[in-house]
């Protein structure tokens, strides 16, 4: 399988770096383009992969085509790619946050309903191996073409089908929370570093123990709650901690921020 990439950015090195180092596809059958070419270069040089002269051929050469660039320049990107894909008939993989399944058609112009589209968002942790993506066809798309999107993102991660509806609340929890997840560590750190530990020691215990802490809710048949109390001795340092978190309105600020999330992806698909 060859696989495209348009955009040589934060999310196409993620998925490109996650798919080659996992032996899913050879460096060799991986192209890129970007505006900037030398984005572009210096990818494919890391995979071994090759830069294509323009986008639509790049679609000519590609069995899969993974749109990887911001959702505000797709309305002037897509369109013209619509009679290379209709040709080619590569598959149209998009990750772009808030642009739907049905936007994409419209952008691909009559007949672009006829053509295979799917939808994805993955999550950067892919690069490592540990991402997180959902995936949904739309009609032209088989079962089996969005299989295979489905195994190609499990190559790097987890990745699960799910009805488009459920995409803006998807975006908050595994799209975007990386960044929470990480604002977290950082926020663990600097409280050790507040108590005198060297930043980079306490960044790394910080986010060795969110890693077993995810691995421990994903294995364990507790929810969070039931194992949180089997941190908490009574009296003990971790109920003090907690009661400092709830006072500071740890979880209704993280609710807040799933809600701005999910708020701005809806915004997104609007104004695209
Ligand atoms: N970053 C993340 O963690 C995640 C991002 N996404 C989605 O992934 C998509 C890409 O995001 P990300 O990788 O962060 O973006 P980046 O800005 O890092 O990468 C996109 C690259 O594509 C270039 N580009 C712009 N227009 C074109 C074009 N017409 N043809 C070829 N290249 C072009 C951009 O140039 P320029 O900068 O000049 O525009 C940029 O170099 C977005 O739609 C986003 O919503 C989804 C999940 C997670
Ligand atoms: O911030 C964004 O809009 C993109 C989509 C999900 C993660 N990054």
């Amino acid at each position: 399988m060859k696989i495209g990439f348009i955009g040589a950015g934060n999310m196409a090195t993620a998925i490109a770096s996650g798919i080659v180092a996992r032996g899913v596809v050879q460096g060799s059958e991986v192209v890129v383009h970007d505006v900037h070419a030398a984005g572009a270069q210096a990818l494919a040089e890391r995979l071994g992969a090759t830069v294509a002269p323009s986008n639509e051929a790049l679609v000519d050469t590609v069995d899969v085509v993974v749109l990887a660039i911001k959702p505000q320049v797709i309305p002037t990107a897509l369109p013209p790619l619509a009679a290379a894909l209709a040709e080619s008939g590569a598959l149209l993989v998009s990750i772009a946050a808030g642009t739907s399944l049905a936007r994409l058609e419209q952008l691909l112009g009559d007949g672009g309903a006829e053509l295979p589209v799917v939808r994805v968002m993955p999550n950067v942790n892919a690069m490592v191996g540990a991402g997180m993506a959902a995936v949904a066809g739309n009609k032209a798309a088989s079962a089996e073409q969005v299989a295979t999107v489905v195994d190609l993102f499990r190559a790097v991660g987890d990745a699960i089908e799910l009805p488009e509806s459920s995409f803006s609340t998807f975006t908050a929890i595994a799209g975007s929370a990386p960044a929470y997840a990480y604002l977290f560590i950082d926020a663990l750190a600097r409280g050790a570093l507040k108590a005198g530990m060297p930043k980079a020691m306490a960044t790394r215990i910080a986010a060795q123990t969110v890693l077993g802490s995810a691995q421990m809710v994903l294995e364990s048949d507790d929810a969070p709650w039931v194992l949180i109390d089997k941190v908490c001795s009574p009296g003990g340092t971790t109920i003090a901690g907690l009661m400092a978190l709830e006072d500071g309105g740890f979880v209704s600020t993280v609710v807040d921020g799933v809600q701005a999330t999910i708020d701005r992806d809806r915004e997104l698909g609007a104004g695209s």
